[in-house]
């Protein structure tokens, strides 16, 4: 290891027209640690993941992945080099089955051209090979294997977002960022969810940022909490920490 953090943001803004909606934010993630973002409503958090994910290229900042500069770089770059999101919203192809968007979500990491996709050649052959071994096993992982063949868009919302996260590890991150992965997931799901999150650290090594409103979660499985409020940075440090400072309270009973 470099010993420079796996994720290390700094000074970050986004501006849109007259609105300062990311003003100055720092962040990072350690490999293996799961870190949340969490703020008010329109603190600017899914901003934040947005210039990080390459939807939006930051006005001011710096964004350093494994010490390599990547602000501004498009999004399926960054996630050929391990930095992959889920969305606020499930994006699914709700279409297609649900294998098929494991499928396709590895598509472009598939180390083939188009001919060699024409003639099947035997390197694209064992590629097709490995994302089929690949997609089954996060199906059954996730408990997704007897829904492999339905049509995303009816599969049970909790299904939804376990197969958002499936599409995410099938392309083997390093950084798996979740944007509110609990929205509209019942308490049950969401204990279940939290679960798989830490599952996820301690099986796969891999690191986690996370916004997340729910503060059972964030609080019960975040190793690092940074606040911000009205785009500006607030608080930061352990759940204890963040959970007794004043600034923090004061904005979130503010809120109500
Ligand atoms: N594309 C955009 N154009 C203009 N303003 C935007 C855009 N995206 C976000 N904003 C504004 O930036 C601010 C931060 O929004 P953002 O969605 O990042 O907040 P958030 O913390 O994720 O909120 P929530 O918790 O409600 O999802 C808000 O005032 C929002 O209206």
């Amino acid at each position: 290891m470099s010993g420079a953090p796996l994720l290390e943001v700094s000074g970050l803004c986004m501006r849109f027209g007259g609105l300062l909606a990311v003003n100055e934010v720092a962040l990072r993630v350690e490999e293996g640690q799961i870190v949340s973002l969490i703020g008010p409503n329109g603190a600017g958090k899914t901003t934040v993941f947005n210039c990080l994910t390459g939807f939006y290229k930051p006005s001011a900042g710096s964004i350093r992945f494994r010490g390599e500069e990547v602000s501004g770089l498009p999004g399926f770059k960054l996630a050929r080099k391990g930095m992959v999101r889920t969305f606020q919203h499930v994006r699914l192809f709700k279409q297609m089955s649900v294998v098929e968007n494991l499928l396709v979500a590895q598509h472009q990491h598939l180390n083939t051209n188009m001919l060699a996709g024409l003639f099947k050649t035997l390197n694209y052959r064992r590629a097709e090979r490995e994302a089929m071994e690949r997609a089954a096993w996060w199906l059954h992982r996730l408990g997704l294997t007897d829904v492999a063949n339905r049509t995303a868009g009816t599969l049970a919302y909790g299904q939804q977002r376990r197969l958002e996260i499936a599409r995410c590890m099938v392309t083997r991150p390093t950084l798996l960022m979740l944007d509110e992965p609990a929205a509209g997931l019942n308490p049950k799901e969401t204990a279940d969810l939290q679960e798989l999150i830490a599952e996820l650290r301690d099986e796969q090594g891999l690191s986690i940022l996370l916004i997340e409103h729910d503060m059972k979660l964030v609080m019960g499985i975040s190793d690092h909490v940074v606040v911000i409020n009205q785009g500006c940075p607030l608080a930061d440090g352990t759940p204890e920490e963040v959970r007794r400072h004043p600034d923090v309270i004061k904005a979130y009973l503010g809120e109500t």
